[in-house]
C-alpha cells in the first residue's frame, strides 16, 4: 500500500502557498469480450513504486525525463498513485478521494474528476457499477456514494450542525442541463447559464440545490441523475457516457471558536465524471453520435490546452473556450484543491489511446493550484445572509403572484439591474477579448486547415506507409522462412566447408609434397632426356660414323679387290706372257740347243749341273715366293672378309643399341681398323713391295745366274773353242746379250708345282728338270 502523502490541507491554509494537482492512474481489467478473444495486456502497473509502464515491443537504450522513464521496448509513467486491474473501489477511494472530502470537511473547495479514453472505467469509478441494485455501500460502490458516506459520517460523529446539498449537471454537445431540476423522462430539460460571480467564481444559474440528509438521500439523488445522463451502446462500451457531469456537494456546518463563538464553514465537492475521448474512426461513431464525439474531443481538446497552458505558466488562460474549461476553473489553477483519476484500458489494441491518457495525465501533474480554506461566516451573519436570501425569493414570489408578465421586487429589479450593469461591461470586455480571439481564432484556423493538409497528406502517406508495411510484413514472413532455410543451408555449408577446408589442408600438403617429388622427377626427366639426348646424337654420330667407316671399308675393301684382281690380272698376264716368252723361248732354245747338242755335248754335263742347282735354287725360291704369295693373298681376303663380317655384326649389335656395345664396338672397330691397317699395309706392302722384291730378287739371281753360266761358258769357250765363231757360242753370246727384265720372269705356278712333283719314270728323272731357261741345264760342273 503506497503511504499517505502531505496533506495539503495545512499548507492550503497559508496563504499564498500552492499545492500541485494529484494525478492518479487506474486500469482496468479486460472486459469478456476482450478475455474471450485473448486480447494481450500492455499495461504493467507498480503499486508499489506508483509506476505504470506501457510495452510497446523492440529493444533499445532509456531515457529518463521527469518520472517518465522510456525505452523502444516500454513507456513508464510515475504518478500520486496507480492502481491496477485488481485495486478496489475501496483502495481507490481511501487512496484517492478521502484527503479530498477530509479537506473539504476543513473548509475547502475540492474537485476530483475522472478522465480517460471511453469504456476504460470513469463512470465505474466515479459512481459505481451500472448495477441497477448496487447498494450504496457495497464495495462496488465509486467515489461519490463514498464521498457522501464520508461526509455525513463525519458530520455525525462530530454531531455538527449541518447542511448538505447537492446539484447535478450535465454539460452534453455545450450544452448545460439540471439532471435534478427535469423531469424523470428529461422532458423539462432546459439549458442553464454560466455565470461569474464577480468574484472569478463561476456558478450556473438555475441549478436545482437539493438538500440531502443523509448517505442512502444523496445516493438517490445521484441515481436519479444518472438516469437522466445521456448515455448510449458504443462499440466500446455498452453504457457510454456522451455527456461531462458534474455532481457538487455543498457542506455547512456550524462551528464554535475557542472563545465560544459559533460560526458557519462551507466546503465543496465537484465530483465530475467526464465523457470519454474517442478514436471515432475505431469506435464507429456516425452521424450524432459522431458529432457527440465531436463535441466531447472538443471540449477534451480545450482541457488538454488548458492544462498545457497551466503547466507552461502562460499568461493567458483558455479557459473559456469550452464550458468545461469554465466549469472546471477553479479546479485547474484555481483555488481548490484537486484530483485526477485518469483510466486507462490494459489492452493492446488500445495502446495509442492509453499513450495519450498517460501523457495527458503526466502533463497535468504540473498543475499547481493555490487552495484555499473558505471564509467563515458567523452564524448570525450567515443566518442573515439567508434570511435576505428567503426575503429575495418571498419578494419576487409576491410579485409574481400580483402581477402578470415578468415581475420582482424594486430591490431585486435594482440588485439585477447592477448585476446586469457589471454583466453589461464584462460582456463588452468579453467582446474585445472575442475579437482578439477570434483574430486569434482566424490564425489558428489557418494553421488549422494548414494542419488538416498536413495531416491529410499525412494520412495518405499513412495508408500508404500501411499497405506497404502489410507487405513489407508478408515479405518478411517469406523472408523469415527463406532465412531460416538460408540459415540451415549455410549451417550445412559451413559444415561442409570445414571439412573441404581440412580436405583441401591435407591436399595441400599432399600436393606440396608431389610437388616437390615432381620438380625432383622432373630434374630428373630433364636430366634422362639430357642423356638421352646426348646419347641419341653420340649414337647418331657413331652410326655416321660406322656408316662413314663401313662405306669407306667397302669402297677400300673394293678397292682393294680391284687391286687384288688387277695384282691377278698382272700376274696372269705376266705369267701368260712369261710362259709365252719361255714357250717360244724354249722351243727356240731348244732347237739352238738340239743344234748345239752336238756341239756342247761336252760341256753339257759340266754345265747340267751348275745349271740343275741354279735351276733348282730359282725354281724352290720361286716356289717359296710363290706360295707366300698366294697365302697373302688368302689371308688377305679371309682377314678382309672377317673383317668384314665383323664390322657388320658390330654395327647391327651397336644399332640396337646400348652404350656399353657402341664402346666396345668403337674398341672393336679401332682394334679392326688396327688390324684391317695392318692387313692393308701388309696386303699392299706385300702386293707392292712383295712382288717387286721377289722379282727384284729373282732377277738378281737370274743375273747372277747368268754371270756365273757366261763366266763359266766363257771358260769353256775359251777352252774349247779357242778361237772361230760356233754356233753354241753364238747362241751364249746372244744368251748372255738379251736384257733380263723382271716381266721376263714370270711363270707358270702349275707348271713348277708338278715340276717339283718326283718323276714316275727313275730312268727319265736322271735329266734335269727343265730350267726357266727353256729346259737347258746347266751343268755347272
Ligand atoms: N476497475 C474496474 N473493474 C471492473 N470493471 C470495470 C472497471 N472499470 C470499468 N469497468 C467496466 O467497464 C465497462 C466500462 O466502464 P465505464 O462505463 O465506467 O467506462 P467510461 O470510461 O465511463 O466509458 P464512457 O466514457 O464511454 O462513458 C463497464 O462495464 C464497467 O463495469
Amino acid at each position: 500500500m503506497a503511504s499517505r502523502r502531505p496533506d495539503a490541507g495545512d499548507r492550503a491554509r497559508r496563504p499564498g502557498s500552492t499545492v500541485r494537482v494529484s494525478v492518479v492512474l487506474r486500469c482496468r481489467p479486460l472486459n469478456a469480450n476482450e478475455r474471450a478473444e485473448k486480447v494481450p495486456e500492455v499495461i504493467t502497473v507498480d503499486e508499489h513504486a506508483r509506476t505504470m509502464a506501457v510495452a510497446r515491443g523492440g529493444a533499445g537504450t532509456s531515457t529518463t525525463n521527469g518520472g517518465k522513464r522510456e525505452t523502444s521496448e516500454s513507456k513508464e509513467f510515475a504518478f500520486d498513485d496507480v492502481f491496477g486491474t485488481q485495486s478496489t473501489q475501496e483502495r481507490v477511494y481511501d487512496s484517492a478521494v478521502r484527503p479530498m472530502v477530509k479537506d473539504v470537511l476543513e473548509g475547502m473547495n475540492c474537485t476530483v474528476f475522472a478522465y480517460g479514453q471511453t469504456g476504460t472505467g470513469k463512470t465505474h469509478t466515479m459512481s459505481g457499477a451500472h448495477d441497477a441494485e448496487c447498494d450504496v455501500l457495497s464495495s462496488e460502490a465509486g467515489v461519490i456514494p463514498r464521498a457522501m458516506s464520508h461526509i455525513f459520517e463525519h458530520l455525525k460523529s462530530k454531531e455538527l450542525e449541518h447542511s448538505v446539498k447537492v446539484t447535478y449537471l450535465e454539460l452534453y454537445n455545450e450544452k448545460i442541463t439540471d439532471l435534478l431540476g427535469a423531469s424523470t423522462d428529461g422532458t423539462n430539460a432546459t439549458e442553464h447559464a454560466l455565470m461569474e460571480d464577480g468574484k472569478n467564481g463561476v456558478v450556473v444559474k438555475g441549478l436545482e440545490e437539493v438538500y440531502v440528509g443523509s448517505t442512502e438521500e444523496a445516493f438517490a439523488v445521484l441515481n436519479r441523475g444518472n438516469a437522466l445522463r445521456k448515455t448510449e451502446a458504443t462499440d466500446i462500451n455498452a453504457h457510454s457516457s456522451r455527456s461531462h457531469s458534474v455532481f457538487s456537494v455543498t457542506v455547512h456546518w456550524t462551528d464554535v471558536s475557542p472563545d465560544g463563538e459559533e460560526f458557519v464553514r462551507t466546503g465543496k465537492l465537484n465530483l465530475v465524471d467526464l465523457a470519454g475521448s474517442e478514436n471515432i474512426s475505431r469506435s464507429g461513431a456516425k452521424d450524432k453520435r459522431a458529432k457527440e464525439a465531436g463535441a466531447i474531443n472538443t471540449s477534451l481538446v480545450a482541457l488538454g490546452r488548458v492544462i498545457t497552458a497551466l503547466v507552461d505558466k502562460s499568461v493567458h488562460i483558455p479557459y473559456r473556450d469550452s464550458k468545461l474549461t469554465r466549469l472546471l476553473r477553479d479546479a485547474l489553477g484555481g483555488k481548490s484543491r484537486t484530483c485526477i483519476i485518469a483510466t486507462v484500458s490494459p489492452a493492446s489494441h488500445s495502446v495509442e489511446e492509453t499513450l495519450s491518457t498517460l501523457e495527458y495525465a503526466h502533463r497535468a501533474k504540473n498543475i499547481k493550484n493555490s487552495p484555499v480554506v473558505n471564509g467563515k461566516k458567523s452564524k448570525s451573519d450567515f443566518l442573515n445572509e439567508m434570511q435576505r436570501c428567503i426575503e429575495h425569493l418571498q419578494a419576487d414570489l409576491l410579485a409574481t403572484r400580483e402581477k402578470n408578465g415578468v415581475y420582482m421586487s424594486k430591490a431585486n429589479y435594482d440588485a439585477e439591474q447592477s448585476e446586469h450593469t457589471t454583466t453589461r461591461r464584462r460582456a463588452e470586455e468579453l467582446e474585445r477579448e472575442l475579437a482578439s480571439m477570434k483574430a486569434e481564432h482566424d490564425k489558428m484556423t489557418r494553421m488549422f486547415d494548414k494542419t488538416k493538409k498536413n495531416f491529410l497528406q499525412l494520412k495518405e502517406q499513412h495508408a500508404e506507409t500501411e499497405v506497404e508495411l502489410g507487405e513489407t510484413k508478408d515479405n518478411l514472413r517469406t523472408t523469415s522462412v527463406e532465412l531460416s532455410g538460408a540459415k540451415k543451408n549455410v549451417r550445412e555449408k559451413e559444415y561442409l566447408l570445414d571439412a573441404f577446408e581440412k580436405t583441401h589442408d591435407d591436399l595441400s600438403t599432399a600436393t606440396s609434397a608431389m610437388a616437390k617429388d615432381l620438380l625432383a622427377a622432373k630434374d630428373e626427366a630433364t636430366a634422362l632426356f639430357e642423356k638421352i639426348n646426348r646419347k641419341e646424337s653420340v649414337m647418331h654420330s657413331n652410326a655416321d660414323a660406322i656408316r662413314e667407316l663401313s662405306t669407306s671399308m667397302c669402297d677400300r675393301l673394293e678397292a682393294l679387290e680391284r687391286n687384288l684382281a688387277g695384282i691377278q690380272e698382272v700376274e696372269r698376264e705376266s705369267r701368260s706372257h712369261m710362259k709365252t716368252v719361255l714357250d717360244d723361248f724354249m722351243v727356240r732354245k731348244e732347237n739352238e740347243v738340239n743344234a748345239l747338242k752336238e756341239s756342247v755335248a761336252n760341256m753339257q754335263r759340266s754345265v747340267e749341273q751348275s745349271a740343275r742347282k741354279a735351276s733348282e735354287y730359282a725354281r724352290a725360291s720361286m716356289l717359296k715366293q710363290a706360295d707366300m704369295l698366294m697365302e697373302a693373298a688368302n689371308e688377305l681376303r679371309t682377314g678382309a672378309e672377317a673383317t668384314a663380317e665383323h664390322a657388320v655384326a658390330a654395327v647391327v649389335a651397336s644399332r640396337r643399341g646400348c652404350d656399353e656395345t657402341v664402346d666396345s664396338l668403337n674398341q672393336s672397330l679401332a682394334s679392326d681398323r688396327a688390324a684391317f691397317s695392318d692387313l692393308a699395309n701388309t696386303v699392299a706392302a706385300t702386293s707392292e713391295r712383295g712382288v717387286a722384291d721377289f722379282m727384284s730378287k729373282h732377277v738378281r739371281d737370274l743375273t747372277s745366274i747368268r754371270e756365273q753360266f757366261s763366266s763359266e761358258l766363257s771358260t769353256a769357250v775359251r777352252e774349247d773353242v779357242p778361237t772361230g765363231q760356233t754356233p753354241a757360242r753364238e747362241s751364249a753370246r746372244v744368251l748372255l746379250a738379251e736384257p733380263v727384265t723382271p716381266s721376263a720372269f714370270s711363270f707358270n705356278r702349275d707348271e713348277a708345282l708338278r715340276s717339283r712333283r718326283p718323276s714316275v719314270d727313275g730312268a727319265k728323272s736322271a735329266r734335269p728338270p727343265l730350267s726357266p731357261l727353256g729346259g737347258a741345264s746347266i751343268n755347272q760342273n
